[in-house]
Formats: C-alpha cells, sequence, structure tokens
C-alpha cells in the first residue's frame, strides 16, 4: 500500500506497469476509489505507466480537515508527480478527477502531455447543492448519499445486470469518510472553471456518457468550445461510464493518447 506523504496530508496511490513507459494517471470520482479504474489499468499496463491514486478524502488516502479546495486537488497530483519524479503525463479524470483534470490544464500545462476529461463539466452541480449535500454528509454520515448512488452513477439496465458491481461500489461508497467526502463536496461547491478553459494548451479528449443525468452531453460540448485542441466522445453509459462501458472507454483512451 504505497503512500505518498505530501502537501501535509498522505495519498494512497498504485503504480502498474514498466517506468521507461509513458505515465497514465487516473483520478477517481467523489464516493470512490483507485479501484474505480481496474478495467483500464489491466487493459493498459503493458502500454502505460498506469499511476491511480485515491483523492484526498477518499479510499485509503488520510482526510485532513476541509473545506478542501480544487488548487488542493490539483496540487496533489503534481506533488505526487514530483514524488515519484515523473516529469510528465497524460491525465484521466473522471466527474470530480475530470474537474481536476481541468485545473491541471490550465494552472500545469507543462506537466501534461495529453488530458482526458471523463462525465465532468466546468462546472458541476450548484455551490447551494454541494454545501447542503456537504452539511447533510457531515450531520448523518453516506448512508443517504449510498442509497441514491446507482441511480446517479449508471443507467438501468447496467444497474440490473451487474448488480455485483453496482453493489461492491456503493458499498464501498457507504465505507468512505463522511468528512473527507464532504470536504471534496466543499470544492466542488467552489470550483468553477467556466471561462478558463481557452488556457489549456494540452490536446484533449472529452468523454461524455448519453445517458449521464450528472454531467450531460451539453457540459462536454460548452468545455470543447472552450478547449482549442479538443474533441468529443460520446458513450452509451451514465454517469461512470468507464465501469459501465469499459470496452468503449478504454478504446476512445487508446485511440487518443496511441
Ligand atoms: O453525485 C455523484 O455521486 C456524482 C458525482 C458528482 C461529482 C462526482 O465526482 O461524482
Amino acid at each position: 500500500m504505497p503512500v505518498a506523504d505530501i502537501n501535509h496530508t498522505s495519498i494512497h496511490y498504485r503504480t502498474d506497469g514498466e517506468r521507461h513507459l509513458p505515465c497514465l494517471v487516473f483520478s477517481n470520482s467523489l464516493g470512490t476509489d483507485l479501484g474505480m479504474w481496474d478495467a483500464q489499468a489491466a487493459a493498459l499496463v503493458s502500454r502505460f505507466h498506469v499511476l491511480r491514486y485515491d483523492t484526498r478524502g477518499h479510499g485509503r488516502s488520510a482526510s485532513p480537515p476541509g473545506p478542501y479546495t480544487l488548487e488542493q486537488l490539483g496540487g496533489d497530483v503534481l506533488a505526487l508527480l514530483d514524488h515519484l519524479d515523473i516529469e510528465r503525463a497524460h491525465f484521466c479524470g473522471l466527474s470530480m478527477g475530470g474537474v481536476t483534470g481541468q485545473w491541471l490544464g490550465v494552472h500545469a500545462p507543462r506537466r501534461l502531455i495529453k488530458l482526458v476529461l471523463a462525465n465532468t463539466a466546468a462546472r458541476v452541480g450548484t455551490a447551494e447543492g454541494w454545501q447542503s449535500r456537504a452539511a447533510a454528509v457531515r450531520a448523518h454520515g453516506l448512508g443517504g448519499i449510498a442509497d441514491g448512488a446507482a441511480s446517479r452513477w449508471f443507467g438501468a439496465g447496467f444497474a440490473e445486470r451487474e448488480a455485483p458491481t453496482v453493489a461492491r461500489m456503493t458499498d464501498a461508497l457507504r465505507a468512505q469518510d463522511p468528512a473527507g467526502y464532504a470536504a471534496c463536496c466543499e470544492a466542488l461547491a467552489a470550483a468553477d472553471m467556466r471561462g478558463a478553459l481557452h488556457a489549456v494548451p494540452a490536446p484533449t479528449l472529452i468523454i461524455a456518457g448519453s445517458l449521464d443525468p450528472v454531467t450531460t452531453v451539453a457540459d462536454a460540448e460548452a468545455m470543447r468550445a472552450e478547449i482549442g485542441d479538443s474533441r468529443v466522445a460520446t458513450l452509451p453509459a451514465s454517469h461512470i461510464s468507464n465501469v459501465e462501458s469499459p470496452a468503449r472507454f478504454t478504446r476512445a483512451l487508446l485511440d487518443f493518447l496511441a
């Protein structure tokens, strides 16, 4: 269980694949952990040095006191790359991980080779919505959020077909640290990359899910309109599209990164 002691916290990470290959960093969504990328890591390990980490407040990373900021989430990635002596990497983040990716695209372009923004938006939800979710989780824990997660994360067909996968992920959400989850909600409450994305120079793939109720195809198109060298790939999936449609997601990544 490698852990990097960086930025006054500790970040749990995992590397797979040979060190001389180009590095590909994966960043998880709210309420998940680095295990969400198992299918992509297995499929891509022969082509990339795959680096996955648990966003602060999630999985086996520490939960320092919040609220967190988007600068901290992005700064953790830069410090982790420094810790591992990795100069430049591809970066793929989903939802909250994609917001972190947008911040890196604007503020640390020299560290990026290519950028993949999956099921995300320049502004995810509303400040009020995230603040009230953070308050509810601080007061009552993650049970209520976990009860509704499957319908936010996955299409109905997938949830029926792949019930064990869905149960594994929602059980993991139930087991997350409520304080860390709430602190990340507060980061999302303040995060707004609208109007800043024109400063992203990295070639960027934006992956959308045609069934995603959280971050929509219109959100993806809005990012594409701002980022100069960008394109959109739409998958027949809901929010956590890399789990719902792993083969298509991995194919889109490979086609773009190759
Ligand atoms: O509400 C959810 O669980 C979906 C989500 C929003 C931001 C994120 O990372 O996941």
